[in-house]
């Protein structure tokens, strides 16, 4: 398991582009919509992870009803694992909520699954796994 990704809810892409453009001295490497999640996200690698910037594009997403609640900041960490299916089977028997136990087409070329915060201290937890 590694961090591949840490997710970043915010209000306005175009701003906060700006602002981690200027954070990292680099340029996003791509920015991808993902309807399905009701969000856009906007990447930066860093090392051997990634940021990726959420913005809610529609009013029920995840993002929006986060930004509600807590404001802007840090909404999610994702570990990047070699296979899904079995880290899912692993964490089940251990005692972890998930939010669905079927993985689903994310952004940048991922399947993903999401462990409910109630199960992991508080924290959104996404599992990724790249696709074949
Ligand atoms: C782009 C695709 C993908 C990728 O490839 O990387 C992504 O990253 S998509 C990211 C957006 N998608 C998701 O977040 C999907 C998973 N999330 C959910 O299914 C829901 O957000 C949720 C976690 C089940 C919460 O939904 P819901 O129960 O409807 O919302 P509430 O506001 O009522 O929250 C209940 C409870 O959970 C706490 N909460 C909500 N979000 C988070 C969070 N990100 N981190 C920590 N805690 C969170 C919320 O505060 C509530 O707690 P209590 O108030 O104590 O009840
Ligand atoms: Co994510």
């Amino acid at each position: 398991m590694k961090i591949e990704h840490l997710g970043i809810a915010v209000k306005s892409l175009g701003l906060s582009d700006d602002l981690f453009s200027k954070l990292l001295g680099k340029d996003s490497y791509k920015q991808e919509s993902v309807e399905r999640e009701g969000v856009v996200t906007s990447f930066y690698q860093v090392g051997d992870s990634k940021i990726e910037l959420l913005e809610a594009s529609k009013e029920e997403s995840p993002i929006s009803k986060f930004i509600e609640k807590k404001g802007e900041g840090i909404h999610h960490i994702a570990f990047g694992v070699d296979d899904i299916h079995s880290e899912i089977e692993r964490l089940k028997k251990a005692g972890f909520q998930f939010i669905s136990e079927e993985p689903k087409d994310g952004a940048d070329n991922k399947i993903v699954v999401f462990l409910h915060p109630k199960s992991t201290n508080g924290v959104l937890v996404e599992l990724c796994q790249e696709k074949a």
